[in-house]
């Protein structure tokens, strides 16, 4: 049997030093699959970052393994390029990742220029073929960032990354910058590019509506502990965890969540509440219009 695309086995990630040593991530172990996408959930400070930062070599864990079609992932500088385009990265603030000087025909086209992709004529037929895929209209490729919409950045950025070709997109928290609509649109884009492309991605987000949509599995993490990981499907309609039911709850009706007081002060305190209070906080997620069933 041919080996996972991606395999993370224990994965530990530590911060600092000796006494300032923090360990943000206490072991994370999955496997993702060509065209999988696994959403990471958790709240701010949870750990998420630190876990795809690494995937994508840009933390170097503390121990644990992690394998790409069966063979050890290096941190990015020893990645060869072959390796190093197999897994790219879409980040939260498109404006701060795209170059402000640039136009979007230079930018989508640089990672071409890098890797000696094809003349300059191939390179423009290419990036053109991006801005297709990506749903950007030809006559952005003369614009600069700033002349652009937030939509607009983060599908340039999408097609930054496709450039190379990856195998595993990895996206973090790239809708949240965006309004709910646009949210919307991106996340139908990338949907289909993992369709299309057979793309697998690692998708945290703080939205259970684009998790619903996107992931086939989610891995809920926290302050560094993996307290529940498996299909969408099962996670987050019978979460069993209480973390897990109180950050759904928080995520899909914080107006609801806050307004059930022992809720509302197991949120603010982190602290785990009673086993009536978690039965109301089912009730709440059952609710499928707080998952977006009803627009
Ligand atoms: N470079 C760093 N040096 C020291 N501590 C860090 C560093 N990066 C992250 N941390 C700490 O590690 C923990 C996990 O951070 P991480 O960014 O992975 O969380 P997160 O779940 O992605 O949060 P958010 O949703 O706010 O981005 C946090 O306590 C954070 O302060």
């Amino acid at each position: 049997m041919s080996s996972p695309l991606l395999q993370i086995r224990d994965l530990v990630i530590d911060y600092g030093k000796g006494a300032d040593r923090f360990r943000a991530l206490h072991g994370c172990s999955f496997d993702l699959e060509p065209g999988q996408v696994m959403a990471v959930v958790g709240e701010s400070g949870s750990g998420k970052s630190s876990l795809v930062r690494a995937v994508a070599g840009l933390v170097a864990p503390a121990s644990g393994e992690m394998l790409l079609d069966g063979q050890v992932l290096p941190p990015l500088r020893q990645r060869p390029p072959h390796t190093r385009r197999m897994i790219q990265m879409v980040f939260q603030d498109p404006g701060a990742s795209l170059n402000p000087l640039h136009r979007v025909q230079a930018i989508i086209e640089e990672p071409l220029r890098v890797t000696g992709y094809g003349d300059a004529a191939g390179r423009k037929r290419r990036v053109a073929e991006l801005m297709d895929m990506t749903q950007l209209s030809a006559d952005l490729a003369t614009r600069r960032p700033r002349e652009l919409s937030g939509g607009q950045k983060q599908r340039v950025a999408i097609a930054r990354a496709l450039a190379m070709e990856p195998r595993i997109l990895i996206a973090d928290e790239a809708l949240s910058a965006l309004d709910f609509t646009t949210q919307d649109h991106v996340s139908r884009l990338l949907s289909d590019l993992r369709r299309d492309l057979n793309l697998a991605m690692l998708f945290v987000s703080h939205d259970m509506r684009s998790v619903r949509r996107m992931a086939d599995d989610v891995c809920v993490i926290e302050k560094g502990h993996v307290v529940e990981q498996g299909a969408v499907s099962d996670v987050l309609y019978n979460p069993k965890s209480a973390y897990t039911r109180l950050l759904l709850a928080a995520a899909l009706n914080p107006r609801a969540a806050l307004s059930d007081p022992r809720l509302a002060e197991a949120l603010e305190n982190g602290e785990a509440v009673s086993e009536d209070a978690l039965k109301g906080v089912m009730d709440i997620i059952r609710g499928g219009a707080l998952m977006g069933d009803a627009r």
